[in-house]
Parts: C-alpha cells; sequence; structure tokens
C-alpha cells in the first residue's frame, strides 16, 4: 500500500506545512523536557502557566482543524465559539492533568496534520475567517500554526530562544508584526524606533523603559 503523503503539491503551502511541522517537533521537544511538576509553574506570558500554554497550543490545533474542515466542506466552522469560550477553554485546559495536557498537545498537532494532508488541492484557496475575524485562505492555517508552536516553544521558559527559530520563520514574523503596526497609528513609534535601530540609526535600540511593544495580533 502506498503511503499517505500531502495531497498539495504546491511549493509554497508544502513550504509552510513544513515549517508549521518543524515547529510542532520544537514545541513538543521542548514539553518533553519539562517535569510534570514544572507545568503548574509559570510560562513567559504574564498570568499564564506552562499549563495554560500546553493547553492553548493544543486547542489552536483544534480550532484550525476547523477551518481546514470548513474549507474541506464549505460548511462554516468557526475556530471558537466567541472569545470568552476560547478564554474558558484555555483556563479549563490549565486545570487538567499532566498526561492529559501532553495527550491534547500531541493528538490536536496529529489531528490538525491529516486534515491538513487529506485536503484537496483545490480547497487550498477556499476562504476561511480566522478568530480575530480575517478571512484568509485555507492555506493560511499553515503560517497560523508555525506562528503559534514558534513561539509557545518560547513561551514555556525552559531554554526555547529566539535564536534557535529558522530564519525563514523570524523574517515573515516579523513581517507580520511590522505589517499590523503600520495600519495602527498608536503603533506608528513603535515602528519608528524599529526601522531606526534596524537600518543602525538606533545605538540605544528598539526598548526602553517605560516602552512596550504595541500588540500585534
Ligand atoms: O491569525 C489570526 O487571525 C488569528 C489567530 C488566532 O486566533 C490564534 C489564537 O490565538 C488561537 O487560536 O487561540
Amino acid at each position: 500500500m502506498a503511503a499517505r503523503t500531502d495531497r498539495t503539491t504546491d511549493p509554497a503551502i508544502v513550504a509552510d506545512l513544513l515549517l508549521a511541522r518543524r515547529g510542532t517537533a520544537y514545541f513538543l521537544r521542548k514539553l518533553k523536557e519539562l517535569p510534570d511538576d514544572a507545568l503548574g509553574e509559570p510560562s513567559l506570558l504574564p498570568g499564564w502557566t506552562r499549563a495554560h500554554v500546553v493547553a492553548h497550543v493544543g486547542y489552536n490545533a483544534r480550532a484550525l482543524s476547523r477551518l481546514v474542515t470548513w474549507a474541506a466542506t464549505g460548511v462554516e466552522t468557526p475556530m471558537y465559539p466567541s472569545p470568552s469560550a476560547r478564554a474558558h477553554e484555555i483556563e479549563f485546559g490549565a486545570t487538567l492533568t499532566p498526561n492529559a495536557l501532553r495527550n491534547l498537545a500531541e493528538h490536536s498537532a496529529v489531528h490538525l496534520n491529516v486534515e491538513w494532508r487529506d485536503l484537496p488541492p483545490d480547497r487550498w484557496a477556499a476562504t476561511v475567517r480566522t478568530a480575530q475575524g480575517r478571512e484568509v485562505p485555507a492555506a493560511e492555517t499553515a503560517w497560523m500554526r508555525a506562528r503559534e508552536v514558534w513561539l509557545h516553544a518560547v513561551d514555556l521558559g525552559n531554554g526555547g530562544r529566539f535564536e534557535d527559530l529558522p530564519a525563514d520563520f523570524l523574517g515573515r514574523l516579523l513581517a507580520d508584526v511590522t505589517g499590523t503596526w503600520s495600519r495602527r497609528p498608536d503603533a506608528v513609534p513603535a515602528l519608528a524606533r524599529l526601522a531606526a535601530w534596524a537600518t543602525g540609526r538606533s545605538a540605544g535600540g528598539v526598548g526602553g523603559p517605560g516602552f512596550t511593544a504595541p500588540r500585534w495580533l
């Protein structure tokens, strides 16, 4: 019997799927390195334990699987019923046992992978709506997942570093951030500081006391 592989052969989608899958492997590796009793400790995200991060990453895979199902069937299947349902689910997830959390992270990733694998080539262009209300082609789910797994691997706070993340991921992440900031007047000061630093015109760096990066997602 032939091995089952992705039905899409579009080079851009194949590359994004690879980035998401490598990020998932990295996240799951950082999770495996954590002993059970470390999951209740704070993550690098304010107000979230590592258990919150793991629950969020698991539920994100389920939410993205719903978008892929939407693309496959044409039946609207939102990521989450509402922002409060999303927040409630993460709070609930953070109370799961370490074993259940590990299962959630792994099984949801496998499920998303199968949904991607089986999505017919012509359905990757189908429009779906994200939890932020953005209308995007289903192909964007691969990049959305890559962003979640690479960033939240660092947020686990057990040694994951931006320096370990692939350069193509970092470049695209910054393009996402600066793209969002350039459309938001309140974020222009941050954009200006970043541009000054990146072009070698600000020896003082980007941040500083009392200067917090504006939201980008
Ligand atoms: O990229 C977007 O428009 C939305 C992304 C998310 O909502 C990712 C999450 O924060 C999540 O799945 O909970």
